[in-house]
């Protein structure tokens, strides 16, 4: 977005996309009014505090962090004096069904030692993997990334550009030659999945589930993505897991009051019941309780779908780009149960997998069926290995998290929510390698979050959790762009957006803000 001459903006929602933008946009000394409709800012990355509890309630893992310091920067702030932001010596612990234990370590080579107890074969591909994940990651951050999306021809001229430039160092300081960069190119835009891609570096089952398990960081199925997405792996290995002191909450915190130093206008339990669209222009927004507020360009942080859905008039939503959008498949949604117990439970990390024992019956009744998981992947968040003051003493604040397909008409969480959870609770107890079973009489605190809760607390369109998924190979084209084709002065940030669900993406979008 390039704006020479100081503006009047306002941004619907005031998730960390939205914030993101805020930063950026006032930075550069537009007038900038944020309004979210729920009591307070961040969106789903949201907390629960309760009974000397603290759950995050959204977003767990942090990764890229130079994204998050050049947010900072942009503003001419350090993101040192807003957030204590920690690694994480292990980023997660897997436990599989067989009984075994994988440490994934944050130092690589201790990472690749772990690996080599699975399958010595499996530790030396480990290396030519992430070589060659980085170098994708060189060849696609410009066009995918950092940039709003161009063409597929303007994408392929990008990577042409890539394969022939001079000696390229990477990030820990080695050369690549061409012949590497041809390669990665070629798997950037190869027809074949992440599966595919994984297992042919990889011939341990366990080390591939554990790879394949990335696609789900973006809301999609390994078996369908495109095998570019080993970039997400890539991010985590190379720079690890990060965890802010006080919760990621403490995120929505520091953006909030860098915002509000910037100048930005903040109101929340605002809720915007129309974007204002006068001779083909976004001309302001009117409010719930009918106050019209005008403005010269409208940033909509509102999932998109639902914002051409509920936001825009008739006439803009019968349009041939809001009829498509419709088409768009969402990314997964989540069940989430938050548990504080009173029992702690010590072999547990800071972020924890637990593997079921037929990967690809998972995204079957996902992406498929649409039907909760019957055989499901659990994942666990115990933040008290970092952070004491998350539980009471002697307690746990365990934020457990399951894949969940997105709404459809058959959905009935209020139904079935109370069966999925014992479900899950059963599954957990199944791990030999850890006793789990007593959980449930250890209770002191619950609370259950399902789909139908992140569509109606953020307006997320079918309770999807990272907006679109990445399943259609043509995924990158047909997510909606930054600035609305149709309407001037209407711009979209955001997970739902490109370039697309996690928290790193959305910041990383909003580089483009600075233009
Ligand atoms: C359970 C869960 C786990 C996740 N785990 C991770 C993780 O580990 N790592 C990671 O990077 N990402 C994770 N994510 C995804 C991450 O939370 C999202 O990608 C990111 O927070 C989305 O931010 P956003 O700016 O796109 O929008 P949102 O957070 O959806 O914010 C949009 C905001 O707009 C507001 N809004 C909507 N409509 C209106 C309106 N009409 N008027 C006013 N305000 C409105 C909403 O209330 C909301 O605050 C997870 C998400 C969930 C739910």
């Amino acid at each position: 977005m390039s704006m020479s001459v100081h503006k009047k903006i306002i941004i619907v929602g005031a998730g960390i996309g939205g914030m993101s933008a805020a930063i950026h946009l006032a930075a550069q000394g537009h007038a900038v009014t944020l309004l979210e409709r729920q009591p307070r800012v961040g969106g789903k990355l949201n907390q629960i505090e309760q009974d000397g509890f603290s759950f995050d309630t959204g977003p767990s893992l942090i990764t890229m962090p130079y994204v998050l310091r050049e947010l900072f920067q942009a503003a001419g702030r350090r993101l040192e004096d807003y957030l204590d932001l920690q690694p994480l010596d292990e980023t997660c612990r897997y436990f599989y069904r067989d009984g075994a234990i994988l440490h994934a370590w944050r130092d690589r080579q201790r990472f690749a030692q772990e690996i080599a107890r699975f399958s010595q074969h499996d530790a030396e591909a480990f290396w030519r993997f992430f070589n060659q994940a980085r170098t994708i990651f060189a060849a696609s951050a410009d066009p995918f990334l950092y940039n709003s999306l161009g063409s597929p021809l303007d994408v392929f001229q990008t990577f042409l550009r890539f394969v022939w430039r001079g000696h390229y160092t990477t990030p820990e300081g080695e050369q690549d030659e061409p012949g590497e960069r041809l390669r990665a190119v070629l798997t950037a835009l190869s027809p074949s999945t992440l599966d595919q891609h994984v297992g042919s570096f990889f011939e341990d089952a366990h080390i591939r589930q554990l790879f394949d398990r990335y696609a789900t960081y973006n809301g999609s199925s390994p078996y369908q993505v495109a095998s570019v997405y080993s970039i997400i792996p890539y991010v985590e290995l190379a720079d690890g897991g990060w965890y802010p002191c006080g919760g990621i909450y403490a995120l929505a915190r520091a953006l909030e009051k860098l915002a509000k130093e910037l100048g930005v206008t903040i109101e929340t339990s605002c809720e915007v019941s129309r974007i204002l669209v006068e001779r083909g222009r976004a001309t302001g927004v009117v409010l719930d309780d009918g106050r019209v507020l005008r403005s010269e360009l409208v940033v909509a942080n509102s999932d998109v779908v639902t914002t051409y859905r509920e936001l825009l008039s008739p006439a803009v939503r019968k349009q041939q780009r809001a009829r498509r959008l419709e088409q768009l498949e969402p990314s997964s949604s989540g069940f989430v149960l938050l548990l504080g117990t009173r029992k702690q439970y010590p072999e547990l990390a800071h972020h924890n997998i637990f593997f079921s024992d037929d990967y690809r019956a998972e995204f079957v009744d996902l992406f498929e069926y649409k039907i909760p998981q019957r055989n499901p992947t659990i994942y666990i968040c115990a933040t008290t290995r970092t952070d004491a003051s998350q539980a009471p003493a002697g307690h746990e604040n365990l934020f457990v998290l399951v894949n969940a397909p997105y709404l459809t008409a058959r959905s009935n969480w209020q139904r079935d929510a109370p069966a999925y959870r014992n479900l899950v609770l059963d599954a957990l107890a199944r791990y030999p390698q850890i006793e789990l079973a007593d959980i449930r009489e250890n209770l002191v605190y619950e609370q259950i979050l399902t789909p139908q809760d992140f569509q109606r607390n953020y307006g997320a369109n079918a309770g999807s959790i990272y907006g679109l998924s990445s399943n259609d190979r043509m995924a990158p084209f047909t997510r909606p762009g930054n600035r609305a084709s149709d309407v001037q002065g209407l711009y979209f940030v955001g997970g739902s957006t490109h370039p697309g669900g996690g928290v790193p993406w959305l910041c990383c979008l909003a580089r483009l803000w600075r233009a």
